[in-house]
């Protein structure tokens, strides 16, 4: 994908599964926001072939656009609809679309209770707090019942409690309606938590695609196991931590205690595979691994 004489994604290539959760991680500017645009179909790429429940995006008609929920970075519209006259009034768009299999769309009041704006259902849309729009955003993307749903930063600016809820969400999106779930954060932890495979985008172009625990296990084959013993803590880096362990256990038996193993963590894992790309220590594969079963 070429920006004027720039190019920002250049060989990127992925499929993703039906009922799939894939998070796309990446430092600013490295183009999640525009492969997101891409798929969705608001940009056409300058290169390349794209294919999104079977149709060229840059092509798509209403039916297949139906089938879609998008949540972008931000919008500021509708400031003076109430909540839940807007999201009947959205919903009404999908009437004709609705299968017995997927009824479409969610029932406003429905809606309202997934995403936890029961309070401000009549509030006007401009008296709502940061979080609050970020759900009624998230609401508006999921009202058609997508088969697929793109999120671009979709907890920015909520509270720990609403992103948890947004999490359950994501995961009952997922496991109930079967939705393929493609999203961006910057919240390591958040992407730990949602996703069934992790894509990571750097230098504009894919450099890791896994399970965050094959990711960090790609990183560093290392476990570090920690233990205490007649009051004195001991730290052993191991790469076989289980052979390790039952040797310990073996050795000293009862007197082992506060006994841990410890992992890198997918925000190591981040970091190590983004420097390397920034400082050129990059050969250029892509870390592919096993998916990761919800
Ligand atoms: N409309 C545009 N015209 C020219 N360059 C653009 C345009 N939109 C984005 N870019 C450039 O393309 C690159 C990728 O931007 P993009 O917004 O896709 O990144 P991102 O990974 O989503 O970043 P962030 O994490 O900051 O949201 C950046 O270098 C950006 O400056």
């Amino acid at each position: 994908m070429r920006y004027g004489s720039t190019d920002v994604l250049d060989g990127v290539s992925f499929t993703v599964s039906r009922g799939e959760v894939v998070t796309l991680l990446g430092p600013n500017g490295a183009g999640k926001t525009t492969t997101i645009e891409i798929l969705e179909g608001f940009r056409m790429c300058s290169a390349g072939v794209v294919r999104v429940l079977g149709a060229d995006p840059s092509r798509g008609d209403e039916h297949w656009r139906a089938q879609l929920g998008i949540v972008l970075q931000s919008w500021r519209d509708h400031g003076k609809w109430r909540v839940r006259d807007l999201l009947h009034h959205l919903g009404l768009y999908y009437v004709p679309y609705s299968t017995p299999s997927r009824r479409r769309p969610i029932p406003a009041d429905e809606l309202i209770d997934m995403v936890g704006l029961k309070e401000q259902s009549n509030q006007k849309i401009s008296k709502l707090s940061g979080g609050q729009r970020r759900r009624l955003d998230v609401a508006i993307g999921i009202v058609g019942r997508p088969e697929l749903l793109f999120l671009d930063e979709p907890t920015a600016g909520l509270d720990p409690h609403a992103r948890r809820e947004f999490h359950d969400l994501v995961h009952r999106l997922a496991d109930l309606d079967d939705t393929t779930i493609l999203l961006t954060t910057h919240d390591l932890h958040e992407a730990e938590k949602l996703a069934d495979r992790i894509l990571i985008l750097a230098g504009g172009r894919i450099v890791a695609d896994g399970s965050a625990d094959q990711l960090a296990r790609n990183v560093s084959n290392q476990a570090e196991v920690r233990w205490s013993r007649e009051g004195e803590f001991y730290v052993h880096p191991t790469d076989d931590a289980t052979a390790f362990v039952r040797e310990l256990l073996a050795q000293h038996g009862d007197k082992i205690g506060d006994l841990e193993v410890r992992r890198a963590s997918l925000e190591d894992t981040y970091m190590a595979m983004v420097h390397r790309i920034e400082t050129g220590h990059d050969n250029g594969a892509v870390t592919t691994l096993e998916r990761n079963p919800r």
